[in-house]
């Protein structure tokens, strides 16, 4: 059975490019979503059904947790899986003072950002074959430190630095491995960052169909890296010449003058 796998697959860049793979991978059996949000997920897939696309099969709940990795590991090997393309895109971010977050979403954040996107991957890989597609979610907060975004923005630079090492390793195998860095993006995301929002420029925000547009040729072509805007492609260069110790200073003087 020939299947993508995406997770985040409820809300914003998940929930995209669930709608948008069909139209690029035209002969999949089915696309298999993550989310713990059931509700979203059966909606999704009763939009596909009607537009007569690709079979969902829903996989709810938490990324955290085992059990869905069982039931995942169960299913892919009863269904002699062949995953074209999986898409890590299951994450969180929470915005502020260290001393003013939560521990357990700090910890969170590592947990499924880092820990539950690299589980995946591990086991999916088995299942993958020549010509099959990795996109991970990364973001432009990978280029550098971000004080106050410091837990998540060091989450993305584990991303990256993942899905860079990943490449190469499974370059031999003809899998490729794209890893996607967009700057701000109108989703629900904002909703649970905290004052992320208050910090973001209206003007660098873009769309979730924008991002997946772009991951999606990006992935088709092999590329290692898509830097989602002109802004984050000129973020991206100057955080290659400018020390990292420069760019968080400026983060940092950046949110006092807004506070
Ligand atoms: N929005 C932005 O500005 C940017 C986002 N990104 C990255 O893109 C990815 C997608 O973000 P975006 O679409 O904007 O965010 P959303 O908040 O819209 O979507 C997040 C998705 O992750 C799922 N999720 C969250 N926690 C868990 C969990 N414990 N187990 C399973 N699923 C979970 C949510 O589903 P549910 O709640 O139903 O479980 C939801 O489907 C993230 O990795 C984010 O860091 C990168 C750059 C910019
Ligand atoms: C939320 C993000 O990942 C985005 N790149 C940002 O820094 O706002």
């Amino acid at each position: 059975m020939r299947i993508a796998i995406v997770t985040g697959a409820s809300s914003g860049i998940g929930r995209d490019f669930v709608r948008n793979i069909p139209k690029v991978y035209r002969h999949l059996d089915e696309i298999w979503v993550f989310a713990r949000r059931e509700d979203r997920l059966l909606e999704l897939q009763k939009e596909l059904e009607k537009k007569k696309t690709v079979k969902l099969r829903l996989f709810t709940g938490d990324l955290m947790r085992d059990y869905i990795y069982e039931r995942l590991a169960k299913e892919l090997a009863t269904n002699n899986a062949d995953v074209r393309m999986l898409v890590n895109a299951a994450g969180f971010g929470k915005y502020g003072l260290i001393e003013s977050l939560k521990e357990e979403d700090m910890l969170g954040m590592i947990d499924l950002n880092c820990q539950a996107l690299t589980k995946m991957t591990l086991k999916v890989l088995p299942f993958m074959s020549k010509g099959s597609r990795i996109i991970q979610m990364a973001s432009a907060a990978a280029f550098t430190p971000q004080p106050y975004f410091t837990v998540y923005a060091a989450t993305k630079s584990y991303v990256k630095s993942f899905s860079f090492g990943l490449r190469n390793e499974v370059r031999k195998m003809k899998i490729s491995v794209t890893c996607v860095c967009p700057g701000p993006v109108r989703t629900e995301f904002f909703g649970l960052a905290g004052e992320a929002s208050k910090y973001t420029n209206p003007r660098m925000m873009t769309t979730s169909v924008h991002v997946v547009r772009e991951a999606l040729i990006g992935a088709i072509r092999r590329q290692a890296v898509i830097t989602v805007g002109p802004y984050m492609k000129v973020s991206r260069v100057l955080a290659k010449f400018i020390p990292d110790g420069i760019t968080a200073y400026g983060f940092q003087i950046f949110n006092k003058y807004n506070n």
